[in-house]
This record gives C-alpha cells, sequence and structure tokens, in this order.
C-alpha cells in the first residue's frame, strides 16, 4: 500500500460520515495478499508485546495481541499514512469542542508527547476471534493521551472465514437512549471512528456523545481484525 493510494481513498471517501453517523467505512485499504500477511504474524511471538485473554477480564470472549516496537512495516505504514487525515479531522473537533488541544503534524511528534507523559508502549494491536467469542463494549484509552480517532481493518472474509461477528458502535446521547450503528466490512475494509466521544451540534451548541465499539458473537469461523490507535500507553 503505497501513500498515494492512501490518499487516494481518502479522497474518494465520504469523510463527512463521521461527523454525520460516528463512523466511516474505508473500502479496500488493505489487498487479501495483506491481510493474510498480518494475520501470518499471530504465530510470530517476537512481533508482540503482551497477549491479553479477554475473558480473563470481562472484555468479552477471543485474544488479543499488542505489537512490539518496531513496529512490522505494514502497521507503522498504516498509523503515519492515516494520520494527516485523521488529525485534520481531530483538530476541527478539538475546535468545536474549544479544548485548545492541536495534534502535530506528524504522527512521529504525536507520539513523542505521549512518552514524555510515560505513554511510551504500542497500542496497535491483532485480535482473533472464534466461533461464541465476541468484544464488548469499551473505549481504547490508555493514559490521558488521547488520540480520538482510531481505525480498525478486518483481515477476514465474512460468509466465508466466519460469520456473525459484526463491528458495533453505540453512542451515548446526553439524557438521551444510546444508538447503535454497525459498521459492515469487506475483507480489507477500514472504519474509522472515535476512541472515546464526539462532538455533536445540537439546538444550544455543541455537546460530545460518548461512543464505545464491540464486536457481536461470531456464530462460526475465524475472524482478525488489525486495530491502529494513535496514542501509545502506558
Ligand atoms: O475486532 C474488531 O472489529 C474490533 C477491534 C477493536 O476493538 C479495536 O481495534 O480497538
Ligand atoms: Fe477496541
Amino acid at each position: 500500500m503505497t501513500t498515494g493510494r492512501l490518499i487516494a481513498i481518502f479522497t474518494a471517501m465520504d469523510l463527512t460520515d463521521i461527523d454525520r453517523h460516528g463512523a466511516a467505512r474505508l473500502p479496500a485499504l488493505l489487498s487479501p495478499d495483506q491481510c493474510a500477511a498480518i494475520i501470518a504474524l499471530w504465530d510470530d511471538p517476537a512481533a508482540f508485546r503482551k497477549e491479553v485473554v479477554m475473558a480473563r477480564h470481562g472484555y468479552g470472549s477471543g485474544r488479543y495481541r499488542y505489537f512490539a516496537y518496531p513496529l512490522p512495516d505494514a502497521v507503522a505504514a498504516l498509523r503515519d499514512t492515516l494520520w494527516p487525515a485523521l488529525a485534520d479531522i481531530a483538530n476541527r473537533w478539538m475546535e468545536m469542542l474549544g479544548t485548545g488541544d492541536i495534534y502535530p503534524a506528524r504522527h512521529a511528534d504525536f507520539l513523542a508527547r505521549c512518552a514524555l507523559g510515560g505513554q511510551d508502549k504500542p497500542t496497535p494491536l491483532l485480535l482473533r476471534y472464534e466461533a461464541g467469542d465476541w468484544n464488548a463494549l469499551h473505549q481504547d484509552v490508555y493514559g490521558p493521551h488521547i488520540f480520538p480517532l482510531q481505525a480498525a481493518i478486518l483481515l477476514s472474509r465474512p460468509e466465508h472465514d466466519f460469520t456473525g461477528g459484526a463491528f458495533v458502535l453505540t453512542e451515548q446521547r446526553p439524557r438521551m437512549q444510546s444508538r447503535a450503528e454497525v459498521v459492515p466490512l469487506a475483507q480489507g475494509d477500514a472504519v474509522i471512528f472515535p476512541v472515546r466521544d464526539r462532538p455533536v451540534t445540537g439546538a444550544r451548541g455543541v455537546h460530545r456523545v460518548q461512543m464505545r465499539h464491540g464486536v457481536s458473537r461470531l456464530l462460526s469461523g475465524e475472524r482478525y481484525t488489525l486495530g491502529i490507535i494513535f496514542h501509545d500507553a502506558t
């Protein structure tokens, strides 16, 4: 995947979906071969710094592994090339919310800021679900430094490699009932979504709505996802 191709996809996609619906889909960000190559990393212990068995923590059922630094090239490239377009959205959001936060033009500069605050462990992760597994609704916050958007890339083929296992987002609206959004993904598609909350313009101005994401129960097969989170962890 070249930067040029990523930028072309971004230009083509409807980024306003993030503001309208809380999520945007980037079709075919990775090819089937690229997906297979990332899935193959699962069995390379040297690629990872930590494994989480989700049931042990009440996170659902399934496993995930956090990549170690240096990240595999494909993972590092995704973090770098997605950054500029997402930082633009994030900076617009911070302006709407009046936080005064500004995300730098280069992802490396944001990581340096995280590291100064003690957040220096890589957060990109590979997730694996089998039949019966699921991912509880959650927010990927790892410390005070938060980049407000993240990406998840489906590496397996729906209906071929697995059934069930839908990517789900919920939006908790202040003093109102919550809204669910299901994002149908094909192999290689990415979904871009808020980490914790997002600004919504209402009748009385801008307010934050809390967002959570998760995965519904897998009915059969095996499902792998690559998660790209832009802040690091303590
Ligand atoms: O498996 C999924 O689709 C969700 C993964 C996830 O929670 C994440 O990437 O942060
Ligand atoms: Fe997550």
